[in-house]
């Protein structure tokens, strides 16, 4: 497998602080990469450089064979990276499909011309409902956003990620802040989604890590200190003592 996403010696400061330090990655396409580390390691850092929305201050980031670093964040966007945030952000007047409707229309760009009602319905709404069937939403399009329990909120900002027909989804803690049966539900939901999307993951659980990832990165001081199969990282002494400070497993690491 070729890499889609492929990192080299990328480098964020913030004043004196190296949030990312010199950071390789490659994510192949068709593989489910998670992205693990101790608080403040860096990840979202690193996300938000992949999107563009923080400019690094050295390295190269390549996507699909073409140097994107200092592409701005629509066109990378239109390019096919679409993240979906760890904070909920999401427009809390509209109903659920109107939500997706309008990244659908994002994804058309400005070509997007919607005359009548019909042309309207199947540009931006069919699109729309697909999304939200990928994530088991579709029964709840017509609700208003507020109505949705906060695991389906997440679930929504997953089909919004998904209506911008993404080559690369950046997944930011997806299961952050749900339940054990709203998790469960995402999981099951991600290994889906797993092969038909090249997902780069960010999460604390690592019982959902070591169940969904075909590799993982362990970053530590926005430096990768291992990357391979979940098996291959969860036996290496310098992940255990660098993540957990001690010699446990590591499933327990948060
Ligand atoms: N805008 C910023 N200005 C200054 N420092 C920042 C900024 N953003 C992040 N940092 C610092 O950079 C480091 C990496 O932060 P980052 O949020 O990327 O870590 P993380 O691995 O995502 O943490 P967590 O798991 O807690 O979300 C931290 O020390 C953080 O305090």
């Amino acid at each position: 497998m070729t890499a889609l996403l492929s990192v080299t010696g990328l480098v964020k400061r913030f004043g004196g602080l190296i949030a990312t330090n010199g950071l390789n990655l490659d994510v192949r396409s068709g593989e489910l990469h998670a992205l693990i580390g101790p608080n403040g390691a860096g990840k979202t850092t690193i996300m938000s450089q992949l999107t563009g929305e923080l400019r690094p201050d050295a390295g190269k980031i390549a996507f699909d064979g073409r140097d994107i670093t200092h592409w701005p964040i629509p066109r990378r966007a239109l390019g096919g990276m679409a993240r979906s945030y760890q904070i909920t952000q999401l427009l809390k007047d509209f109903s659920v499909l109107e939500n997706v409707m309008l990244m659908v229309q994002a994804r058309q760009g400005h070509s997007f011309r919607c005359w009548r009602p019909a042309l309207c319905e199947r540009a931006l709404v069919q699109p729309a409902m697909q999304a939200l069937e990928s994530v088991g939403l579709a029964q709840r399009a017509q609700d208003d956003v507020m109505a949705l329990a906060h695991g389906e909120h997440r679930q929504l900002e997953l089909a919004m990620a998904l209506a911008m027909s993404p080559r690369l989804l950046l997944l930011d803690e997806p299961l952050a802040g749900m339940s054990q049966a709203e998790s469960s539900t995402m999981v099951t939901l991600l290994g889906q989604l797993k092969r038909r999307y090249t997902i780069l993951l960010v999460e604390h659980d690592m019982q959902a890590v070591f169940a969904l990832a075909d590799q993982v990165s362990v970053l530590v001081y926005g430096k990768a200190i291992a990357t391979g199969t979940p098996a291959h990282v969860q036996r290496n002494p310098e992940v255990r003592r660098a993540y957990l400070g001690d010699d446990e497993p590591l499933r327990s690491a948060a």
